[in-house]
């Protein structure tokens, strides 16, 4: 199913984000979406999901406008993380994840046995099942953040919308996401993953959007995308590749 934008054009607070931004995002298919702070990365995931309108242009999937989906249908196909660390709700980890299958229940339903096992499933894989029980305001930020994520994974949507998955995990759990993560994709699943480390790319992005902050953009397959050149131009601050044997790092020139 392919999510689309076209002649999206996006600005806040009098400030042009984004201009004629057509881009087409197949099923399957991994992007990181790189910038600056301020860039608009968040305000695009906001209008991916369906939450901002944009200024111009429209958003689509299997070619039918995002707005023209009801809410429902819109959370059944697209999981969208936000950036900030919510507002720890009082509720346990388990009941977080199981808040993900909301979009597939009907009117008062309770989840079921099935829908329970499935978020336990996802808490395992992001090594939460011991806090499963745990209130999420006792929590620590990084574990609260992997409880959202797996929310969002509990909610088993075909495009998976995550802003700034990573920024709050540890060396080792950052890892284990970004397994999950590639996991996700060779099921099938899309993925738009806003980040600020390029090296995300070698752990299982296909494609890259590079968006200046001013109205540009490139958009492409992470091998023509993401060079020392766009990356030192994007971040206004030499990038340098460095590659030992069959690996690659971007570094800080
Ligand atoms: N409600 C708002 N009113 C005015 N300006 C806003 C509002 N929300 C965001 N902005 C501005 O829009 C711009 C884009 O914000 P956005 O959060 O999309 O950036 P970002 O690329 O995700 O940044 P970061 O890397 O810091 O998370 C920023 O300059 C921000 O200050």
């Amino acid at each position: 199913m392919t999510l689309a934008c076209r002649n999206l054009a996006l600005s806040r607070g009098g400030r042009q984000l984004l201009e004629s931004l057509n881009w087409q995002l197949a099923a399957g298919e991994c992007w990181l979406i790189l910038g600056e702070n301020g860039s608009g990365k968040s305000t695009l995931l906001a209008t991916l999901a369906g939450w901002l309108k944009p200024e111009a242009g429209e958003v689509s999937l299997a070619g039918v406008p995002l707005a023209q989906l009801p809410r429902r249908q819109r959370a059944q196909e697209l999981a969208w993380l936000v950036q900030q660390d919510e507002q720890p709700f009082p509720q346990t980890a388990l009941e977080r994840v199981l808040s993900g299958r909301q979009p597939w229940l009907q009117g008062w339903q309770w989840e079921s046995p099935a829908d329970v096992q499935l978020a336990r499933q996802q808490l395992a894989r992001l090594d939460l099942a011991m806090l499963e029980a745990r209130d999420l305001g006792s929590l620590s930020g990084g574990e609260r953040r992997r409880v959202a994520l797996a929310a969002a994974l509990a909610q088993q949507t075909p495009w998976l919308l995550l802003d700034e998955p990573l920024s709050q995990l540890d060396l080792r759990h950052q890892q284990q996401a970004l397994a999950v993560l590639r996991e996700e994709c060779r099921q099938g699943r899309g993925l738009v993953m806003v980040t600020h480390d390029p090296n995300h790319a070698w752990a299982f992005a296909t494609h890259a959007l590079l968006l200046h902050g001013d109205g540009r953009w490139q958009a492409g397959p992470c091998g023509e995308v993401l060079t020392e050149a766009a990356l030192s131009a994007l971040y206004h601050h030499p990038v340098r590749l460095l590659r030992d044997g069959g690996r690659a790092c971007f570094v800080p020139g």
